[in-house]
């Protein structure tokens, strides 16, 4: 059986437990819909800057490469936690368009950081910019996330 992700490890003494799924209600099931199953486990947090930021685990079934997490797990992941970055600044979105850079393979059942921003915001507009690494100098990728307002 896989080891439980050590959240504890990765988290940082300023961040404070936030429900960022809760903004949307309970529809997010694709990532946050099973926090105890084998693909996905995240935790969402507001860091000292009240920005959005994420724990997230990937776990054996979202292998792709062998031992490593497949690229549209981490474009999934991405996808939430930069989308919600914009609602819990606000702005209720949908993502518009996400643009991902791969730096480096993730070991599978890992936990990886999210650190989101929001950069701009242009009329309906709302930029988010996303990092997903080991918590300290690895870089997995880095996305620009171009959120679109609906309501
Ligand atoms: C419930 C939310 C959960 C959020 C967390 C999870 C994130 C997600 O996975 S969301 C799901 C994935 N996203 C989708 O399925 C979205 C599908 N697309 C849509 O619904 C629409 O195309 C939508 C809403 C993005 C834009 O449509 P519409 O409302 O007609 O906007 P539209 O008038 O065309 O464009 C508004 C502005 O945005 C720009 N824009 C819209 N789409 C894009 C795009 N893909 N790329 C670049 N710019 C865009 C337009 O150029 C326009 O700019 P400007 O005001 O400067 O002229």
């Amino acid at each position: 059986m896989a080891p439980l992700p050590d959240f504890e490890a990765l988290r940082k003494t300023d961040w404070t437990p936030f429900d960022a799924p809760s903004l949307v209600g309970k529809s997010l099931r694709f990532v946050s819909g099973d926090p105890q199953g084998k693909r996905f486990r995240l935790r969402y947090f507001r860091d000292g800057k009240n920005d959005l930021v994420a724990l997230a685990w990937f776990g054996e079934e979202t292998e792709g490469p062998p031992g490593h997490a497949h690229g549209g797990s981490m474009a999934a992941v991405l996808d939430e936690v930069l989308g919600l970055a914009a609602w819990a600044a606000g702005h209720p979105i949908v993502v518009g368009n996400l643009n991902i850079h791969f730096r480096k393979l993730l070991p599978l059942e890992s936990v990886a950081q999210v650190d989101t921003e929001v950069v701009s915001v242009k009329g309906r507009k709302v930029l988010v910019r996303g990092r997903l690494t080991d918590g300290k100098e690895g870089l997995y990728a880095e996305a620009d996330c171009l959120c679109i307002r609906i309501l």
